[in-house]
């Protein structure tokens, strides 16, 4: 692919998200960043065997709050895939998740894409390392999850660096799927002659069986 793959990380303020773009091109964790501007990285990763040029753009939630409609749409319309981000220990940010899965159909759908399934994203719970102060169930997670039709991750971005690169890695399969989806149907002429010349062969070697 020529092209990069560009996601777009979406949640509610404090749930992790900058400290999840800088874990995965860094490998490290940091604890607190002064900048509040939206960050575009840029990197490559090997993804089954395959090398993958990756935007990732990080949009603070007060920028996306003061952004207009329109500069929000921009970014979910230059976006192949997205990562939905709240904290375990924050309900409000699990409660948010359904209006920023909304706003991502609707936007990509007013573009004349005929489903949703079109969109890969991956719904991710952070801060798994402070279960004392969980406010959102596991379970809770996996049913928004399915009801969204996301891939479903629990992870600390604090803790593990392997589970942060397994959601962007998971969101980079389900795009490549969905490219081999788009891809044309085969010419349906030429498919129906592929079946005839295999019951064609299938009937003559049941023949030559019997006979
Ligand atoms: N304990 C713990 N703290 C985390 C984890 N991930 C992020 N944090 C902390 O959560 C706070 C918010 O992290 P940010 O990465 O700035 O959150 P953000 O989603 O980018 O926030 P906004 O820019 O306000 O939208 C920081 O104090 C981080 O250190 C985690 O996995 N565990």
């Amino acid at each position: 692919r020529m092209v990069p793959v560009k996601l777009l990380i979406l949640g509610a303020q404090n749930t992790g998200k900058t400290a999840l773009c800088v874990r995965f091109i860094t490998k490290r964790f940091i604890g607190e960043y002064d900048h509040k501007k939206e960050v575009t990285y840029r990197c490559s990763r090997t993804v089954d065997q395959e090398t993958v040029d990756l935007e990732i753009l990080d949009l603070p939630f007060k920028i996306l709050l003061q952004s207009s409609e329109a500069s929000i749409e921009s970014s979910i319309r230059w976006a192949d895939g997205f990562l939905l981000l709240y904290s375990i220990t924050q309900r409000s940010s699990f409660l948010e998740i359904p209006r920023l899965k909304t706003l991502i159909d609707q936007t990509k759908q007013s573009l004349g894409s005929p489903s949703c399934a079109l969109f890969p994203t991956v719904l991710v719970a952070n801060k798994a390392d402070l279960e004392v102060g969980r406010k959102v169930t596991t379970e809770e997670g996996q049913k928004l999850a399915k009801d969204l039709g996301c891939g479903f991750r629990e992870l600390s971005v604090a803790e593990a660096v392997l589970s942060v690169e397994a959601a962007i890695f998971q969101l980079i399969r389900c795009d490549r799927l969905t490219l081999d989806q788009q891809r044309p149907l085969p010419d349906r002429r030429s498919y129906m002659l592929t079946v005839r010349h295999a019951l064609t062969r299938k009937l003559t070697r049941s023949k030559t069986m019997q006979w």
